[in-house]
């Protein structure tokens, strides 16, 4: 996957001066690779971790395969009416109260305006901010916007090929183990399951396999515990 990426922002007066004389300068690109021929190949059941550094491409394969993002160069066999992409807080308007963003998110993740009706209770229950949502989101703290994103993320009924980016790890110690839970079963119920998630620990615990993705590159593609094991001990000496 190639994106296109403008550089030499200006960030100074001086620099924004010479580039408004030199309209080139505006407009330089640099192409970038964020992944790099990555090929593997998932069967039904399987719940495959990715791991990997901050910026090593983790997010973009998964827009990739969810069909978010069209890949620059090659494939991806996925029959996409079976795929859930769950992420957190895109399309969450701050200035609207927490009830609105409940309707504008729901929306977006593909809920109808009754369907919204009827999970609205077990969504703000979930979410434990049944006395928060006539407030702004403007005034949540940030653990309780993601707790709200959490729960209308995870509040569908689970699709057959269910992909989490960076969905665990959220809010408090008990409300972490709260979507932790709620993830669990999920899981169980869901036939296939791709999961993002920085906590090694959390996919030694939820997967059957793990990719290792590095630089855009696949570093490994095995067990749990000797890719997680390759992953934490890499770069001590
Ligand atoms: N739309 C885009 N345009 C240009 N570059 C992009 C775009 N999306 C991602 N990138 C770049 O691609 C690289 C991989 O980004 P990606 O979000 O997939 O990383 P990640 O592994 O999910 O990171 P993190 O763990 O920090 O969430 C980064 O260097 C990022 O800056």
């Amino acid at each position: 996957m190639r994106f296109r990426r403008t550089k030499d922002t200006p960030t100074s007066l001086k620099e924004w001066m010479v580039s408004l004389l030199n309209p080139k300068l505006r407009k330089q690109a640099e192409s970038f690779l964020a992944l790099d021929s990555i090929s593997f190949r998932i069967d039904p059941g399987e719940i495959v971790g990715i791991i990997g550094t901050n910026g090593s491409g983790k997010s973009t394969l998964l827009k990739i395969i969810s069909g978010v993002l069209p890949p620059s160069s090659g494939v991806v066999f996925a029959d996409r009416r079976k795929i859930e992409l769950l992420t957190l807080g895109t399309g969450f308007d701050l200035e609207l109260t927490g009830r609105e963003n409940v309707y504008l998110n729901g929306a977006l993740i593909g809920f109808t305006k009754r369907g919204l009706d009827r999970k609205y209770d077990s969504i703000v229950s979930f979410a434990e901010l049944s006395d928060f949502m006539d407030e702004k989101v403007r005034n949540y703290s940030s653990g309780m916007v993601s707790r709200l994103a959490f729960s209308i993320a995870t509040s569908k009924s689970t699709p057959r090929i269910l992909i989490l980016d960076e969905v665990l790890s959220v809010g408090d110690r008990f409300f972490r183990e709260k979507s932790e839970r709620r993830i669990r079963e999920m899981i169980q119920s869901g036939s296939t399951v791709l999961i993002v998630s920085h906590s090694t620990q959390v996919i030694r615990s939820l997967c059957t396999r793990v990719l290792w993705i590095e630089r855009g590159k696949l570093r490994a593609d095995g067990d749990p515990d000797t890719v997680c094991r390759a992953y934490e001990t890499m770069g001590k000496v």
